[in-house]
C-alpha cells in the first residue's frame, strides 16, 4: 500500500481516463482499418483489368489485414507505463505508437521507439533527465494499480504511490503452459542488448531462467521496428523442437509481429526425420567435417576424367580431355549449384563440338577444293560465284561453302539431343540431395575416400543401409547437399534468431548461415545445458567455421525462473558440467527442494501420491514431470498426465513450470551422453518448488 492512500486512488483515475483515451484510438485505428480493407476487397478489378492491378490489390489487402491483426494484437496490455520528466513533461508507454494531429506529443509511445529508452535504462544512479517511472497494472482496459519508483532526489509528493515491484507479482503469477511477452518489465541488462544497434552476431549466453529467450523474441520485435531493410526481409526464430516453439508461439504475436517464422532445423531443411540419431554417431554427423566430404563427393561427379563423344548425323565427333577440362572448369568457376553448373557445362560442351565440327566442315571442304583443283584446274568457288552471275544473281548468295555452316542450328540441335544429353550425364550426372548423403554414407569406399583423417572406427560408424529411414542427424546432410545441388535455399531472412543455440551442431550452423546471408542473428543459449550432439563448449569453437571469429558477447547474469534454493542445490552439478561457469543469481526464493526415494515397484505410487498433494495444495498450478525419454511411455499409461504435463529430458530446454517432479536422476544421467546435462536441465524448470524422485531397488 502506498504511504498516501488516497493519492493512489487518484493516480489510478487518472491513468484510467488516459488508458481509455488511449483504447479510445485505438478503436477508432482498429475501424479506420476495417474499413480501408472492405474497400479494397469490395474495388472492382475489371475483368480485363491487367495482372498489374489485381496484384496490387491483392498486396493492399493484405497490408491492410496485417494492419488490422497489429492492432487488435495490441489490446491486451495496450499501455503499461509512464515516464516523467523531470521538466514536467510524461510519457505513455506501451505496445504500439499512437498519435493524434491535435497534440504534439504522442498519447502512447510504442516501447521499441528511442523516446521509451529511459522506461528501461534510468536508475537512480543515471536518471536520464527523469523523475519517475511508473508502472500500470492493468486488467482489460481496466486499470487496478500504479506502483512508481523515484529517480531523482526530489521528495515524493502525495501523486507517487511508491508500491511493490511490478517484476515480483509477474513472477509470482501462475504459469500457463505459454510464455508472455515481458515488454513491460524487461529488465536493464535484458534491455540493452534487445536495443543494441548491432546488426552483426550477438551472443547472449546466461544460466537457466535468465531470460534468453525473453531477449532474443525482444530482440526479434525490435529488430522488425528499428531495421526495416532487414524486417523487409524477413525474420526467423530457430527452436530446438515443435514443443519449445509452441511453448514460445504466442509472444510475437501478442507484440504484434505475425510475420515472424518459427521453426525447427528440421522444418527449415523441409525433411522430418523417421529416426533419433545418439551418441557418437550424432556427434560424427553433426562435425562440419561433413561438409567438406559432401562437397568433394559432388565435385568428384563432375567431368572427373575422360574425353566427350557424341554422334552427330553419322559420324562420332569425340572432344579431346583438354577441352572437356576446359568446359568443367567453366562449369565450375560459375559457382551454381551442381544441377544447373551442368547446364553450363553442357552448353560449353556443345559450343566446343560446334566449333570442332565447324573446323572440320571447313577443312573437308578446303581439302575437297584442293582436290578437284589438282585434278581439274579448276577453282570451284570461283567456278560457283560465275555460275550464279550468269543466272543473273549479281552477289546475292554466292557466301563461301564454310559460311553456310549453321552453327546457331547444329548447337540447338546438339542441346536437343537426347544422345548428347547421355553423354553429358556420364561425365556430369543429375544428382539428388539423397543420392549424395547416400554415396557418401552407404558406400564404405567413399568414407574412406572423403573422410581420410577419420578413425577406420569411426568412419565404420558412419556407415548405413541404403534404404535406412532418415535420421535427425542426417538433416542437415540433406540440406548441405541440396545447397551443393540446386543453389543455396531460395527462401532467406534479414535476421535470424535461435533459441538454445548451444544446441546446434557445426553442420546446423552452417544450415543457419545459408538462411542469413547478411549474417545478422541473435543467439542465445549455454553450454551447461548443451545435447548429445554438440561438441563445442565456447561460442568461439561453436560459431567460427560457419561465421567466423566476431561476435558481440553479453552474459546475463540474474535468474527469473528458479528460485535461490534449487539453483543453490545444483551448484555442485553446474559446477561438474560447466567448471569456470558462474552461477547466476535468482531474484526469487522458495522452499528447498525434496527428495523422496521410491522402489521400482512403488514409483508410480510414489508419484501419483507426491502431484496429487501438490494439486490438492497449489490448485490451479502447472506441473511438469520430467524423466528418461525411456520411462514416458510407462508414466503416461500410468495415467501421470491427469495431473501434469510428462516431459522427456531430451525436450525439457527451455520450458518451466510452477511445480516439477524429477524422476530418477540416475536413469536420467545414463540414457544419453549428455545425461548430466539433461539433469541439470531438468532441475532448473521450476519456478515454484521440485521434488526429485530416485529409484532404489529393494
Ligand atoms: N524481464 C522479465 N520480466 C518478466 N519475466 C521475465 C523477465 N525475464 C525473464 N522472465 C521470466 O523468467 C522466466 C525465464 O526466462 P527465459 O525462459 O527467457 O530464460 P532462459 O534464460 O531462456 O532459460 P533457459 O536457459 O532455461 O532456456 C520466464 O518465465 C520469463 O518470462
Amino acid at each position: 500500500m502506498s504511504q498516501f492512500g488516497d493519492g493512489a486512488a487518484r493516480q489510478v483515475k487518472a491513468e484510467q481516463d488516459h488508458v481509455t483515451t488511449v483504447y479510445d484510438l485505438l478503436d477508432e485505428r482498429v475501424g479506420e482499418a476495417r474499413r480501408q480493407l472492405a474497400a479494397v476487397l469490395r474495388s472492382p478489378v475489371d475483368s480485363a483489368g491487367s495482372g498489374r492491378e489485381v496484384y496490387e490489390r491483392d498486396l493492399a489487402a493484405e497490408r491492410w489485414t496485417a494492419e488490422v491483426r497489429r492492432l487488435e494484437a495490441a489490446e491486451t496490455g495496450l499501455v503499461f507505463g509512464r515516464i516523467d520528466g523531470a521538466e514536467g513533461s510524461s510519457l505513455h508507454i506501451g505496445r504500439l505508437g499512437l498519435h493524434t494531429d491535435g497534440l504534439d506529443l504522442p498519447l502512447l509511445v510504442d516501447w521499441r521507439a528511442e523516446a521509451a529508452r529511459p522506461f528501461y535504462e534510468a536508475t537512480t544512479l543515471h536518471p536520464m533527465g527523469l523523475r519517475r517511472r511508473r508502472h500500470l497494472r492493468v486488467d482489460g482496459r481496466t486499470v487496478r494499480a500504479v506502483s512508481d519508483e523515484l529517480l531523482d532526489t526530489s521528495p515524493a509528493t502525495a501523486d507517487d504511490v511508491l508500491d511493490d515491484n511490478p517484476l515480483a507479482e509477474v513472477l509470482q503469477a501462475r504459469r500457463t503452459g505459454r510464455m508472455g511477452a515481458a515488454v513491460a518489465t524487461l529488465q536493464t541488462e535484458q534491455h540493452a542488448i534487445v536495443r543494441s544497434p548491432h546488426r552483426g552476431v550477438t551472443v547472449v549466453q546466461g544460466g537457466p531462467g535468465t531470460g534468453k529467450t525473453v531477449v532474443a523474441l525482444h530482440r526479434a520485435a525490435y529488430v522488425l521496428y528499428a531495421f526495416p531493410r532487414m524486417a523487409e526481409r524477413g525474420v526467423l526464430v530457430l527452436g530446438p523442437n515443435a514443443r519449445f516453439l509452441d511453448y514460445v508461439s504466442q509472444v510475437l504475436p501478442s507484440l504484434g509481429e505475425n510475420d515472424v517464422v518459427l521453426a525447427t532445423c528440421e522444418e527449415l531443411a523441409g525433411t522430418e526425420p523417421q529416426a533419433v540419431e545418439h551418441g557418437e554417431v550424432a556427434r560424427l554427423k553433426g562435425s562440419s567435417v561433413l561438409a567438406e566430404a559432401l562437397a568433394r563427393l559432388v565435385r568428384g561427379r563432375q567431368a572427373a576424367a575422360g574425353d566427350f563423344t557424341v554422334r552427330l548425323g553419322q559420324e562420332w565427333v569425340r572432344l579431346p580431355e583438354r577441352d572437356v577440362v576446359r568446359a568443367r572448369d567453366g562449369a565450375v568457376a560459375s559457382g551454381l549449384g551442381h544441377n544447373r553448373a551442368r547446364q553450363i557445362f553442357k552448353g560449353l560442351l556443345i559450343d566446343a563440338v560446334t566449333d570442332l565440327v565447324e573446323r572440320g566442315a571447313v577443312e573437308a571442304l578446303e581439302r575437297i577444293d584442293a582436290e578437284v583443283a589438282a585434278a581439274t584446274g579448276l577453282d570451284l568457288d570461283r567456278a560457283a560465284a560465275e555460275d550464279l552471275r550468269n543466272l543473273g544473281f549479281d552477289d546475292g548468295p554466292a557466301a563461301a561453302p564454310a559460311d553456310a555452316f549453321d552453327a546457331d542450328a547444329v548447337r540447338a540441335g546438339l542441346l536437343d539431343d537426347a544422345h548428347v544429353d547421355l553423354a553429358v550425364e556420364a561425365l556430369w550426372p543429375r544428382l539428388a540431395p539423397e543420392d549424395v548423403v547416400r554415396a557418401l554414407l552407404t558406400d564404405p569406399a567413399a568414407p574412406a575416400e572423403h573422410l581420410a583423417h577419420l578413425t577406420g572406427e569411426e568412419r565404420a560408424l558412419l556407415l548405413r543401409a541404403p534404404d535406412a529411414p532418415w535420421s535427425d542427424a542426417d538433416v542437415p546432410l540433406l540440406d548441405e547437399a541440396a545447397s551443393l545441388v540446386e543453389g543455396p535455399p531460395r527462401r532467406t531472412y534479414g535476421h535470424v534468431v535461435v533459441d538454445e543455440a548451444q544446441e546446434l551442431t557445426g553442420m546446423q550452423w552452417r544450415m543457419v548461415v545459408r538462411r542469413c546471408p547478411a549474417r545478422s542473428m541473435t543467439l542465445v543459449g549455454d553450454f551447461a545445458q548443451a545435447g548429445p550432439a554438440s561438441t563445442a563448449r565456447t561460442w568461439s569453437e561453436a560459431l567460427g567455421p560457419a561465421l567466423g571469429p566476431r561476435f558481440d558477447l553479453h552474459t546475463l547474469t540474474v535468474g527469473y525462473r528458479t528460485t535461490q534454493e534449487i539453483l543453490e542445490t545444483t551448484g555442485d552439478l553446474l559446477a561438474r558440467i560447466a567448471p569456470g561457469q558462474t552461477p547466476s543469481r535468482s531474484i526469487r526464493h522458495g522452499e528447498a527442494p525434496r527428495v523422496l526415494t521410491a522402489r521400482p515397484d512403488s514409483l508410480t505410487a510414489t508419484l501419483a501420491e507426491e502431484l496429487r498433494t501438490q494439486t490438492a495444495e497449489h490448485p490451479g498450478e502447472l506441473l511438469g514431470v520430467i524423466c528418461a525419454d525411456a520411462r514416458t511411455d510407462g508414466l503416461r499409461s500410468a495415467g501421470i498426465t491427469r495431473w501434469a504435463q510428462l516431459i522427456p529430458a531430451s525436450q525439457a530446454r527451455g520450458l518451466e513450470f510452477d511445480g516439477v517432479v524429477v524422476i530418477d536422476p540416475d536413469e536420467i544421467v545414463a540414457a544419453r551422453g549428455s545425461g548430466e546435462r539433461d539433469l541439470y536441465v531438468s532441475l532448473t524448470r521450476a519456478t515454484k518448488r521440485l521434488c526429485t524422485i530416485t529409484v532404489r531397488p529393494g
